[in-house]
């Protein structure tokens, strides 16, 4: 049919697929936090974490789950140095290079240029070939017009794309993904999956997406009571355990 002109052949969207590029292996410890105790509001009524002792080496791929506002996303930050300990220590080792992605990553975009615009503006340095940056976002499955259109009129999906791209384009070695499958449809999810499966480095996942979490978590890890715990189970085990906590309440 298709060969007789009578239908259109289907052009699906390019499903991304792409690898974060090899990196270096640190020895232990590469990032951790001793004894750390924290608040927003600096008050000791008001902590979210106690004495926390928490590690995260180059082979982690950890899992980091928990009730709503336990405080899961904070630990990120303060893996980052964004938000600091009221006390105890965190320590990075000095080569230690955090790639971050979370839902206001796609804040950095200025929506006024296009994808390709905004990625050559933004590594003069590597390449100002047009080229070579039509190929590297192509790899995230951003092509033709979506590569070119200003990047406000792109889709959630096509934004963290992007953002997926810049990532990986700064070469981490090792990444912190807050919700990073919110907006990607679920081909997406599984070659983000795939590259985070691949990566040489070091991955800390916050998720609610079980899917996500089945394919890649090592070490799953649950937030509460002020500390972390590891969940000696599986994530559908997890999963399971949640699911009968809220029959019974
Ligand atoms: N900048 C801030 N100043 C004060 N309180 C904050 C700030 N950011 C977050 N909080 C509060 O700290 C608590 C933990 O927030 P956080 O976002 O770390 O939780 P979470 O476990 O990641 O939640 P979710 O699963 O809903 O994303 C919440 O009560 C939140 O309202």
């Amino acid at each position: 049919m298709e060969a007789d002109g009578f239908v259109q052949p289907v052009h699906q969207d390019r499903v991304f697929s792409f690898r974060f590029a090899d990196v270096e292996k640190l020895p232990p410890p590469v990032l951790s936090l001793d004894d750390v105790t924290f608040s927003y509001s600096g008050k000791p009524d008001d902590t979210l974490y106690e004495n926390l002792d928490f590690g995260v080496d180059m082979d982690s791929r950890t899992a980091l789950v928990g009730p709503n506002g336990v405080g899961k996303s904070t630990l990120l930050r303060l893996f980052t140095g964004k938000l600091h300990a009221n006390s105890g220590t965190v320590s990075r080792h000095s080569h230690l290079k955090l790639g971050m992605y979370s839902q206001h990553s796609a804040e950095q975009l200025d929506l006024t240029k296009s994808a390709l615009d905004f990625v050559r503006d933004k590594y003069p340095g590597v390449s100002q070939d047009y080229q070579y940056w039509r190929q590297q976002l192509g790899k995230y499955g951003l092509s033709g017009e979506s590569q070119t259109a200003l990047m406000g009129t792109l889709s959630e999906g096509q934004k963290s794309r992007i953002v997926f791209a810049l990532l990986a384009i700064e070469g981490p070695n090792m990444l912190l993904l807050d919700e990073p499958t919110n907006g990607l449809d679920i081909p997406t999810i599984d070659s983000l999956a795939d590259a985070i499966n691949a990566f040489s480095g070091g991955v800390v996942v916050v998720s609610h997406d079980f899917r996500l979490l089945d394919k890649i978590a090592k070490d799953i890890m649950v937030c509460e009571h002020k500390t972390t715990r590891r969940w000696d189970g599986t994530i559908g085990e997890y999963k399971a355990h949640l699911r009968k906590r809220m029959t019974n309440i």
